[in-house]
């Protein structure tokens, strides 16, 4: 039997890998997910936008309207870049890339820079007009990160627990290797 041939691609792995970590996110607007991964294609870090820990929710607003900037989202959220690089489990993320949703902004693009990561891919430019965005790439220029967008093979990865076959772990179509008679 041959192999699956609609399986995930590396790029869509990690970028889904962001994107099911943003979906921890509380932000009720935009959830950003990051996901690094080093030159062995082993994940070392995820994170997602979310207040510092201890900022609990009650106290610290989600909103981004008010006048007041104590009172919006900006002044206390992490990004996801940031907690993707603070939750690493290995010291050394030199030479890494990171998937992220969203370009990245200026305050990312430094620690991205600091840390080692030199790749970054990215779903949405969506503020590539903004000085932030600006910045950003004024600095990954500099220092040589290279910056690509994702562009999706698949339109919709789904994971849809009512498909599984709980009895024997396989999901359909089968997949093959759970197929005695390969072993027979
Ligand atoms: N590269 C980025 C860009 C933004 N975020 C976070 C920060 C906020 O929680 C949210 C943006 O809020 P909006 O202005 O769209 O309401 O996304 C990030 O984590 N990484």
């Amino acid at each position: 039997m041959n192999c699956r041939e609609d399986y995930l691609e590396w790029d869509e792995y990690f970028m889904a890998t962001a994107f099911l970590a943003a979906k921890r996110s509380k932000d009720p607007s935009t959830q950003v997910g990051a996901c690094i991964v080093n030159e062995d294609r082993v994940i070392i870090g995820v994170g997602y936008n979310g207040m510092p820990k201890g900022c609990e929710d009650g106290e610290f607003p989600w909103g981004k309207h008010s006048d007041d900037s104590l009172k919006n989202k900006y002044m206390y959220v992490c990004h996801a870049e940031l907690n993707a690089v603070l939750n690493k489990n290995t010291a050394n993320i030199k030479n890494c890339k990171i998937y992220v949703a969203l370009f990245p902004c200026n305050e990312c693009a430094k620690v991205i820079i600091q840390s080692g990561i030199k790749e970054v891919i990215y779903l949405s430019d969506k503020h590539a007009h903004k000085k932030t965005t600006v910045a950003s790439k004024k600095m990954f220029d500099a220092v040589g990160v290279r910056y690509r967008q994702f562009v999706p093979k698949h339109s919709k990865i789904v994971i849809d627990f009512n498909q599984i076959n709980w009895d024997n772990m396989n999901q359909l179509p089968d997949t093959p290797i759970k197929n005695r008679k390969d072993f027979e």
